[in-house]
């Protein structure tokens, strides 16, 4: 039984630990929150931009600290789940890599590429395993769309778009601040170059516009270019939407011989908010037949978090690098990030090295 410890009891760590309910092989034994409130179990002021707002936890059978060094100097923890705002990533996960645990750590990977790097040859050394928790790739209708580009099933992939756009969101400390968020040219958009770089391989340039501030990207169009010349890809990702759409992502696929199509957001304000799937995953065929395919990992808010553990908890139990999970390809998104930046700056396009 792999023992998980999540630190920072907020939006992520919240989604983690009612992810990892359904995990097997595993189970979270041990948070760290500074709030009293949240160790006696009262969760009810988390709040996010999707999935429900936190309720009361039984939190009897889970070890609970106020610090988090006592969580790391706890040895029957094997993984550690750090769930904390960016700006603290480099820090707790390189201390938690120093106390010899597996690290976890939510997506972006950092801000800053030295940070970056610094906590993937920090894991090397020490020899644990260091991954990033970019969940797009377990859900549903994106785990359907990577596989079917890797499988080939329907052919060559011609051309993709993709989008996430989100209005800015009020529920965090850390959200208005653009340094410590790396604005949602990082903070956002990371989701699909990472996705991106699984499906077609990190590509070696960008060509970007966009709207800045504070120094970071706040809105980025981007075409991404690979060494096939005829291979169309393209994203549009910002916060910069109107208040009422709180969330939404989606994508556009066209294979030689089928196009997918899938889009869905959190619309609405109080009460009135709700999921809609504006554009229900999709599969259409050169005959015309129209195909909704049936997805792995079920309805649950939080399933993907559940897939997303489950492969960081195999890993542990292999020893082998989960793909999705990679630090070292969340450190390339990175990259991506700052040659858009580049790009919109420059008004060139830029490698992405
Ligand atoms: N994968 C995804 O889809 C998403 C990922 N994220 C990522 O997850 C991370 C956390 O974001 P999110 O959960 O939304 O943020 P929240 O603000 O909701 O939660 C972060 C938690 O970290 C703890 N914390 C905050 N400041 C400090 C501090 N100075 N010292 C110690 N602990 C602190 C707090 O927990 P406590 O009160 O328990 O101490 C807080 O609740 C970010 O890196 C973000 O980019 C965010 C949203 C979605
Ligand atoms: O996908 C996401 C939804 O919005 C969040 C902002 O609050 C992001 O941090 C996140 O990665």
């Amino acid at each position: 039984m792999i023992r998980i410890g999540i630190i920072g009891i907020g939006f992520m760590g919240m989604a983690h630990y009612e992810g990892a309910k359904k995990l097997k092989g595993a189970k979270v034994t041990a948070i760290a929150t500074r709030d009293s409130k949240k160790l006696a179990g009262d969760w009810s002021s988390i709040e996010g931009n999707f999935g429900p707002r936190g309720g009361q936890e039984d939190l009897s059978k889970v070890k609970q600290y106020k610090d988090y060094h006592d969580l790391l100097a706890d040895p029957e923890i094997d993984l550690v789940d750090i769930c904390l705002p960016t700006e603290m990533h480099e820090k707790v996960a390189l201390d938690s890599i120093r106390a010899g645990k597996h690290t976890l750590v939510e997506k972006p990977i950092a801000i800053d590429l030295k940070a970056a790097n610094k906590m993937v040859n920090a894991a090397k050394k020490a020899g644990v395993q260091f991954m990033v928790a970019q969940v797009l790739p377990f859900f549903p209708e994106f785990q359907f769309a990577v596989e079917c580009v890797r499988s080939n099933k329907y052919g060559k992939l011609l051309a993709a778009h993709f989008r996430r756009v989100m209005a800015p969101p009020k529920w965090s400390e850390n959200i208005e601040d653009f340094q410590k968020l790396g604005g949602w040219g990082i903070d956002l958009h990371i989701h699909d170059n990472h996705l991106i770089s699984l499906m077609c391989g990190v590509p070696r340039k960008v060509t970007s516009r966009g709207i800045e501030n504070q120094g970071y990207v706040n809105h980025v169009h981007t075409v991404y270019d690979y060494d096939e010349p005829n291979l169309a890809i393209s994203c549009v990702s910002g916060g910069i939407a109107a208040r009422g759409l709180e969330f939404a992502h989606g994508y556009e696929l066209y294979f030689e011989d089928a196009t997918v199509l899938f889009g869905a957001g959190t619309m609405g304000v109080g009460k009135k908010k709700e999921w809609v799937v504006s554009q229900p995953l999709t599969l259409i065929t050169q005959k015309g037949r129209l195909q909704h395919p049936k997805l792995k990992g079920g309805d649950a808010w939080c399933a993907a978090f559940t897939l997303e553990l489950q492969a960081a908890v195999n890993a542990l139990e292999s020893g082998e690098e989960p793909e999705a999970l990679s630090g070292a390809l969340a450190r390339d998104a990175l990259k991506i990030c700052y040659a858009e930046a580049k790009s919109i700056q420059t008004g060139r396009s830029i490698p992405v090295k």
